[in-house]
């Protein structure tokens, strides 16, 4: 990727979360950035569910490529000679990496991807290495899909900016949430790349962190104007006049255009409508669920109280004390003012038009 400053073009190279190492599955272990930049080779399925699990890998499309070569390394694992059997370990892996995170649907969109072309395979192909090389490659599809998707979601939601303009945004739904270039900060790279120039303010995100750690870290890397926020902040950066919209990603959109993302952007969706703020979302297909009628209907996941309690490298509270720690909300369809994807722009009524992009 590249951008020009002062007349210099700069080019760089994003990092890669997510890769395929021949025989192994290649993780960048995010929850050591930005400090360190640790590359992890995964052989076995069981690795690529506490990959997931621990948030080494975590981005709801990033979740989705990591399962679905988690998959290919549970067919590997297969020595037999019968495409039944070779099927029946897919299909197991494929239950069992399902249960690693709950909110995020690109996990059970790619897992369910993944079986289906293994059981399309196994009435066609008899040999193992020919079956494990042709789900090798559908996974491979998933991960250059993705990019390409990623890349189109930036184009899409690019005439949303404009020079001089303040972003704010939550977690991180950058490249490192995907493969690359992410979805709500597809097009602050589109943008720099052109020549924009914006003003990303990151909510720090606790208490994981994703946006002082990963999106201050990639917006900085590309040289783009990134200011760090601590996430009890943005209502005065409003109140300033300093922010003209609100982009985020997500990990489930509900059919009725309810969204489920990183806890506090709720919050957010509510201060940008007390502010008139515009709250966009931004996310592929494969994230929004029509299975899901609603919001209420989507799981949320909780995860460990020393997330909380023991952050910054020290103990962050009393011993014993009752912690509370959802790490996704869902903000009611009626603070979204529209969500971007691969084929365009939506705006309500979601329920009706969400559907249209499926057919
Ligand atoms: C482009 S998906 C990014 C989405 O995933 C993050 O959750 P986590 O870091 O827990 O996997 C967050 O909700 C982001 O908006």
């Amino acid at each position: 990727m590249s951008y020009t400053s002062a007349g210099q073009t700069h080019t760089y190279e994003p990092l890669s979360s997510v890769s395929w190492g021949g025989d192994h599955l290649i993780l960048l272990d995010q929850r050591l950035l930005p400090e360190d930049i640790v590359y992890l080779k995964l052989y076995t399925p069981e690795e690529v569910w506490e990959g997931i699990h621990s948030m080494k890998v975590r981005g709801a499309p990033a979740i989705g490529i990591a399962a679905a070569f988690g998959v290919v390394l549970g067919g590997l694992q297969y020595a037999g000679d019968q495409p039944g059997e070779w099927l029946q370990q897919v299909r197991t892996t494929c239950d069992y990496l399902a249960t690693s995170r709950p909110t995020a649907v690109n996990l059970f969109w790619a897992l369910d991807r993944i079986k289906l072309t293994a059981e399309k395979l196994a009435e066609t192909l008899s040999d193992r290495t020919a079956l494990n090389a042709a789900l090798l490659a559908e996974a491979e599809a998933i991960r250059a899909e993705d990019e390409d998707v990623c890349r189109r979601i930036g184009e899409n939601a690019l005439p949303l900016f404009k020079d001089g303009m303040g972003i704010l945004t939550h977690c991180n739904a950058g490249g490192l949430a995907t493969a690359k270039y992410g979805t709500a900060l597809a097009p602050m790279y589109l943008a720099h790349e052109q020549g924009m120039n914006i003003k990303v303010f990151a909510d720090e995100t606790r208490p994981v962190l994703q946006g002082a750690r990963l999106t201050a870290f990639e917006l900085q890397q590309a040289g783009i104007d990134v200011t760090l926020l601590a996430d009890n902040m943005a209502a005065m950066v409003m109140s300033k006049g300093w922010v003209q919209a609100v982009i985020v990603g997500t990990d489930r959109v509900a059919a009725n255009g309810d969204v489920a993302n990183k806890i506090g952007t709720y919050g957010l969706a509510v201060l940008a409508k007390a502010h008139g703020i515009p709250f966009y979302v931004a996310c592929p297909l494969s994230t929004i669920d029509l299975n899901t009628k609603t919001g209420a209907d989507i799981p949320i996941e909780e995860r460990p109280a020393e997330e909380i309690t023991e952050g910054f490298g020290k103990r962050t509270a009393p011993h014993g004390v009752k912690v509370y720690n959802p790490a996704f909300d869902v903000t009611p369809n009626e603070y979204v003012t529209a969500i971007i994807t691969e084929k365009g722009m939506v705006q309500a009524p979601y329920s009706e038009n969400l559907k249209k992009l499926f057919e």
